[in-house]
């Protein structure tokens, strides 16, 4: 029987380390002979990359990039998650719906109704009652002023990286409502550590739910 498809994302505020995980998480998998589609939001297809330059970098008020992070999801779910799930494979994808919770919802404070009318909508199946949720969903929690540290070492801020403090507090703190409402859903990762102790704990998320095998522990 071919491999079930499995759907993981990564969340945390900007500069949280998701992006140095999921390469060795890509790697942890295509060892165990899976074939793993990388991909991002806002983008990862040609228009949803398109859309992602526009909310980026262009002002507009919060419904409307509530709208953009939606539409550019829709094209994403349709052109490239759905298909490479029915395929059997894994797909890692950096930020998804929790995102827009925590940055047009709690971060911007855009009703969070809408945003859950826009969710039942856009991750709708035509083959199932319930709609499309990660399988799991790793979110590195760091302190902002850590992450902040962080970034200005690492690169340009765009319109999100250069908000204030207080934003990702807020950010930060609609994270944390989501995985209250889903717990089994989320993996959280204490991420002012070591990158070796963090990576120590992605690794052991996914063994624990048996999707990876126990590191050095295959003949
Ligand atoms: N555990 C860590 N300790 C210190 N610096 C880290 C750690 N993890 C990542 N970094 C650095 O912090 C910056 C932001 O990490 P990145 O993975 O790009 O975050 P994100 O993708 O969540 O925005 C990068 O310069 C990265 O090298
Ligand atoms: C998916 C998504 C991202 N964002 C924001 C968070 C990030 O600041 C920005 C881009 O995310 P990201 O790809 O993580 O940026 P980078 O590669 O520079 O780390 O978009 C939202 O505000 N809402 C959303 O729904």
């Amino acid at each position: 029987m071919p491999a079930a498809g499995l759907f993981f994302t990564f969340e945390g505020i900007d500069g949280a380390g998701k992006s140095t995980h999921i390469a060795a998480l890509a790697d942890a998998f295509t060892a165990e002979g899976r074939v793993v589609t990388l991909t991002r939001e806002p983008g990862g297809t040609p228009l949803a990359e398109k859309l992602r330059e526009l909310v980026l970098n262009d002002a507009m008020d919060p419904l409307s990039e509530a709208l953009l992070m939606f539409a550019a999801r829709r094209d994403h779910l349709q052109q490239v998650i759905e298909p490479a799930l029915a395929r059997g494979e894994v797909v890692l994808c950096d930020r998804f719906t929790d995102a827009t919770f925590a940055y047009q919802g709690s971060g911007r404070g855009f009703d969070l109704n809408v945003l859950r009318q826009l969710e039942n909508w856009v991750q709708a199946r035509p083959d199932s009652p319930q709609i499309r949720q990660p399988d799991l969903t790793v979110w590195f929690d760091l302190p902002p002023e850590v992450a902040a540290q962080r970034l200005v070492a690492a690169r340009m801020p765009d319109r999100f990286e250069s908000q204030p403090q207080a934003f990702f507090e807020r950010v930060a703190s609609g994270y944390a409502q989501r995985m209250q409402a889903s717990p089994e859903r989320f993996a959280r990762i204490a991420s002012d550590l070591p990158r070796e102790a963090v990576w120590q704990q992605v690794r052991q998320a996914f063994e624990q739910r048996n999707w990876l095998p126990p590191e050095g522990g295959r003949a």
